[in-house]
């Protein structure tokens, strides 16, 4: 049979660990697809110590492969909005069929990419663009196509779950782990997007549509990153029985879609909650199957080569079948998205919290601010005073049962204000995640 020819575009962390390993293994991989996949071309604008590219066309211009006439898919790997944008609508409007990591693309242009892509009849594929070697979009996609989907968590930044597993066990600093997981290849182009949950939106966004069959709605999920996360709040989360992750959540109820992502107290005993370093897991919870969940590495150069290639063995099994044959991008047909489903507000979300404060130590404190919760209907479950014997200043924390989160900032509002109080309360949402 023809060899399925590949242009790579992108020659960085993900671009040689593909190329690495579709040479590597390509007499495994052509078992599978019954022909060769070749590496025709490399659009690279410099060269890769990590990667021999020794007998392969190399162009400094990316555009090149995405308009050359023997290339049947173009796999981008360069990252980021615009030039990928332009790279992947360029290569569709050839007629080639597209593979890509790059989660920022599809959950911000996705719409129009495979609107673009059906009307050529070509595939664009990303599962390396979500939780980096898990086989996570097929495994909901394709392995839960029985189920409606009720709820999805997931730890689906590795970069930012490095920086809290190793602050955590080690007491290392925020900066020095941050500069190592870029060193290790698994931070963003820019790391802020890992640090301030942007990565994990535009992740959440693509698994929240690809769950619920909705069209990607980047621009209304919530975003908190992980960066205010004190030393203080992981210690007491453990005493309380809990561990601090950054998670994904989009949840589906009568009210609407849920989209967010913020740290998360989850119960230490969750199998979600011990998923540390730069290792992702996504729980799924589907009315027929319970809850499933899919674990294993997040990013770094071989594991989301594996994801990259696994698409590109999508493609040239289904390369010549007719586009209504194939699973379609989001695994429902493009005509039966929901448009209308609703992305709720922050505001009008519900969830339990983890609220922490100092107050100066004086009788009457404690009353005050259990007054106030109580007004906005917020019960609560627990209250744990510590004594500082070194400090007038007491840290209280409060552990609440559900309320609405627009109760909670007007309770926070207010508790803020009250004299006693110093400083900003810290409030954590919990989740229970057990069915
Ligand atoms: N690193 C990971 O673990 C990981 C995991 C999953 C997904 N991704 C995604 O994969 C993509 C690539 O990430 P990476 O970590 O390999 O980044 P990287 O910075 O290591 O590699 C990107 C490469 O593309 C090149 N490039 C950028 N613009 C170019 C242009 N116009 N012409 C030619 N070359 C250009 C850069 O020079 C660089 O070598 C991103 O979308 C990222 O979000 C990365
Ligand atoms: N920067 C991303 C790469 C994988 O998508 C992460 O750390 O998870
Ligand atoms: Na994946």
């Amino acid at each position: 049979m023809k060899p399925v020819k590949v242009g790579v575009c992108g020659l960085g962390t993900v671009g040689s660990g593909t190329v690495n390993v579709l040479i590597r293994n390509a007499e495994e991989i052509a078992r599978r697809t019954g022909r060769p996949i070749i590496v025709e071309q490399i659009g690279a604008r410099r060269d890769n110590p990590d990667c021999d590219t020794t007998g392969i066309d190399v162009t400094r211009d990316i555009f090149d492969v995405a308009n050359n006439p023997e290339i049947d898919v173009v796999v981008e790997l360069i990252g980021g909005y615009d030039v990928a944008r332009e790279l992947v609508m360029t290569a569709i409007e050839n007629g080639k069929h597209v593979v890509t990591a790059n989660k920022a693309l599809i959950a911000v242009h996705g719409n129009d990419i495979f609107e673009a892509a059906k009307a050529k009849g070509v595939i664009v594929a990303f599962e390396s663009a979500v939780a980096g070697g898990i086989p996570v979009i097929k495994g909901i996609r394709e392995g839960l196509a029985a189920n409606k989907i009720n709820w999805l968590a997931g730890i689906i930044n590795g970069t930012g779950n490095y920086i809290m597993t190793q602050m955590r066990d080690y007491g290392r600093d925020f900066a020095d782990v941050l500069a190592e997981a870029q060193a290790l290849g698994y931070a963003e182009a820019d790391p802020t997007f890992d640090v301030e949950g942007i990565d994990a939106a535009h992740k959440l966004t693509i698994l929240g549509s690809v769950a619920f069959g909705i069209p990607l709605q980047f621009d209304k999920a919530y975003t908190e990153g992980i960066s205010r996360i004190t030393p203080l709040d992981i210690e007491q989360a453990d005493e309380l029985g809990y561990v601090i992750k950054h998670l994904g959540i989009a949840r589906r109820s009568k009210e609407g879609v849920e989209l967010r992502v913020h740290p998360t107290l989850i119960p230490k005993d969750r199998l979600i909650a011990n998923v540390h370093g730069v290792l992702n897991a996504v729980m799924v919870q589907g009315d027929a199957v319970g809850p499933t969940m899919y674990y294993g590495p997040g990013a770094g150069a071989e594991p989301t080569a594996s994801s990259v290639i696994a698409d590109i063995v999508d493609v040239a099994r289904g390369m010549n079948t007719d586009y209504s044959d194939r699973v379609p991008p989001l695994g429902f047909t493009q005509d039966n998205l929901d448009q209308n489903a609703p992305i709720l507000s922050m505001d009008d979300v519900s969830t339990a919290y983890y609220v922490r404060l100092q107050a100066v130590d004086r009788p009457g404190v404690l009353a005050r601010v259990a007054t106030i919760l109580s007004d906005k209907g917020i019960s609560i479950e627990a209250i744990i005073q510590k004594e500082d014997k070194e400090s007038e200043m007491v840290p209280i924390i409060f552990m609440t049962h559900q309320c609405q989160e627009l109760q909670m900032n007007e309770a926070i509002r207010e508790i803020e204000s009250l004299v006693d109080i110093c400083g900003e309360v810290v409030r954590i949402r919990v989740e229970d995640l057990d069915s």
